[in-house]
C-alpha cells in the first residue's frame, strides 16, 4: 500500500489531522510530543468510481465516491536539529525512511514558535518552517552519506566497482533505488572518483535523492486562524501548498459519524440534518466558512494532491467479468489500485497477485470490451479485465 507520513514541528497539528484523517484514537494535546511513537493508520485517496457509468451504483462507494487506501503514518515532532539528535532526532527521521510522499504540516496561524511551543497566534513566521522538513531529511540523508563515504572510497579501488550500485546499496535504507540515483548522478555533475568528491557533492546527492523518493506536499494548518497573508505567502514557495483546517476535518467526521451532518471526507461543503446546540451550530458555521474560502477544510485535499498529482498516480479496477465489472463471486468493482502513471495492464496483474502478474496472457479494457496492448498505459478509472494463466 501506498504510504503517506505526516511530519512537522510539534503542535503544528498532525496527530489532528491524523485522527480526522483516519478516525483512530490518537492523543491530541496543546504541549509538544503528543505523539511518541510513529502512528500507522489507514486513510484514503478520494476518486470518482467508475460505476457512475453505469445504471447501478458498485456498493464499494459512497454514490460514486470512491475512497481507496493509503496508509499513513503520524510520525512524532521534529524539531530543528533532529538531524544531529536533537528530539526524537533519528527516530523521527528512520521512521519516514518508509514513506512514498511527505505531508509537512506547518502552523499557518503563526502559533507555534521553530522549537513547536505555543506563542501567541500571528508572532511567528509560518514560511520560516515551509523547507524545515526538507532540510532536515537532506542533512539527514548528506550525514548518512558522509559517514559511508569512506568505504564507497575503498570499493572504488576494485576494478568492477560500478558508483551506482555503490550508492544505491547505500541508500536503500531511505527508499532509493538504483534507478533513482543513476537518474540523479546523470542529473548533477559529479567527479567519477569518489575521492574526489566534496561535503557540496554529498549534499546535493542528498538533497537531489530526496526530492526523488520522498516529494513533500506543504499542509498550511489551522487556516482558520491563520491571517490570510500567511496563506498567500505560503503558497508562493516552491512547493505545493494545501490550505488545511485539521480540527475542522475531526469535527465534520466526528458530526457525520453521528449523524448531525451530512458530509463525505473531501466535500466542499455540508448540511446540518440533526439537532445541534447552538455552539456546535456556531462551531459548524466557521467550518462552513474556512471551507467555502479553500474548497473544504483541506485534509483530503493534501492526501489527494499528494497521491494524484506529486505522485502521479492513476487507479485501476480489476474485474473478472469485463460485462458486469464484478469478481468471481459477483461483487462489482471490488478493488481499486494505484498504480504510477505509466503502469501497463501487466503491472496491474502484479498488484494483484505474483501469481496472476507470472501468467498474465492479455487484458481487457471493460469499457470498451476491447483487448489492450501490453504497452497500453493505464488511465485513471480503467476498469480491467487480466487473463492469466492463474486466474
Ligand atoms: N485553530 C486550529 N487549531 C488546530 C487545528 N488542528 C490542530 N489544532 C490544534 O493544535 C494543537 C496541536 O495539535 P496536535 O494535532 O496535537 O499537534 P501535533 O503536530 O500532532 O503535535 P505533536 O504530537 O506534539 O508532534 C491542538 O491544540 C489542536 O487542537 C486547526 O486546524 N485549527
Amino acid at each position: 500500500m501506498l504510504s503517506v507520513a505526516l511530519a512537522g514541528k510539534p503542535n503544528a497539528g498532525k496527530s489532528t489531522f491524523y485522527k480526522a484523517a483516519t478516525l483512530a484514537d490518537v492523543d491530541v494535546g496543546n504541549y509538544p510530543f503528543t505523539t511518541i511513537d510513529p502512528n500507522r493508520g489507514v486513510s484514503y485517496a478520494r476518486t470518482r468510481c467508475p460505476c457512475l457509468d453505469r445504471e447501478e451504483r458498485c456498493g464499494n462507494c459512497e454514490d460514486g465516491v470512491r475512497y481507496v487506501g493509503v496508509e499513513l503514518l503520524d510520525v512524532a515532532g521534529l524539531v530543528p536539529g533532529a538531524h544531529e539528535g536533537r528530539g526524537l532526532g533519528n527516530q523521527f527521521l528512520d521512521a519516514l525512511t518508509n514513506a512514498d510522499v511527505i505531508l509537512a504540516v506547518v502552523d499557518a496561524s503563526g502559533g507555534t514558535n521553530e522549537e513547536g511551543e505555543p506563542v501567541e497566534v500571528g508572532t511567528y513566521d509560518p514560511v520560516e518552517e515551509a523547507d524545515f522538513v526538507e532540510e532536515e531529511l537532506e542533512q539527514w540523508l548528506a550525514g548518512i552519506i558522509e559517514k559511508n563515504w569512506e568505504s564507497v572510497v575503498r570499493k572504488s579501488r576494485s576494478p568492477d566497482f560500478d558508483i551506482d550500485e555503490a550508492l544505491s546499496e547505500m541508500l536503500t535504507g531511505f527508499g532509493a533505488t538504483e534507478y533513482d540515483v543513476a537518474a540523479s548522478l546523470r542529473a548533477l555533475e559529479y567527479p567519477e572518483d569518489p575521492q574526489q568528491w566534496t561535503d557540496e557533492h554529498r549534499e546535493a546527492l542528498a538533497s537531489d535523492v530526496r526530492e526523488r523518493t520522498k516529494p513533500i506536499v506543504l499542509v498550511a494548518n489551522k487556516a482558520d486562524a491563520a491571517p490570510p497573508e500567511n496563506l498567500e505567502r505560503l503558497r508562493e514557495t516552491d512547493k505545493p501548498v494545501v490550505a488545511a483546517t485539521a480540527d475542522g476535518e475531526l469535527a465534520l467526521r466526528k458530526a457525520a459519524e453521528a449523524g448531525v451532518v451530512d458530509y463525505l471526507p473531501g466535500d466542499d461543503d455540508f448540511d446540518i440534518v440533526g439537532d445541534v446546540s447552538d455552539a456546535q451550530a456556531t462551531g459548524l458555521e466557521k467550518i462552513r466558512e474556512v471551507s467555502e474560502a479553500n474548497g473544504g477544510t483541506g485534509v483530503q485535499e493534501a492526501l489527494n494532491t499528494a497521491v494524484y498529482d506529486v505522485l502521479d498516480m492513476v487507479t485501476a479496477y480489476p474485474v473478472q467479468n469485463e460485462t458486469k465489472w464484478t469478481d468471481g463471486t459477483g461483487e462489482m468493482l471490488p478493488d481499486a489500485f494505484l498504480l504510477e502513471r505509466g503502469s501497463t495492464p501487466k503491472d496491474l496483474a502484479y498488484a494483484v497477485h505474483s501469481d496472476i502478474g507470472e501468467g498474465y496472457l492479455h487484458a481487457v479494457d471493460a469499457r470498451s470490451a476491447r483487448r489492450i496492448g501490453e504497452d497500453y498505459e493505464l488511465e485513471e478509472g480503467d476498469v480491467i479485465k487480466i487473463v492469466s494463466t492463474a486466474n
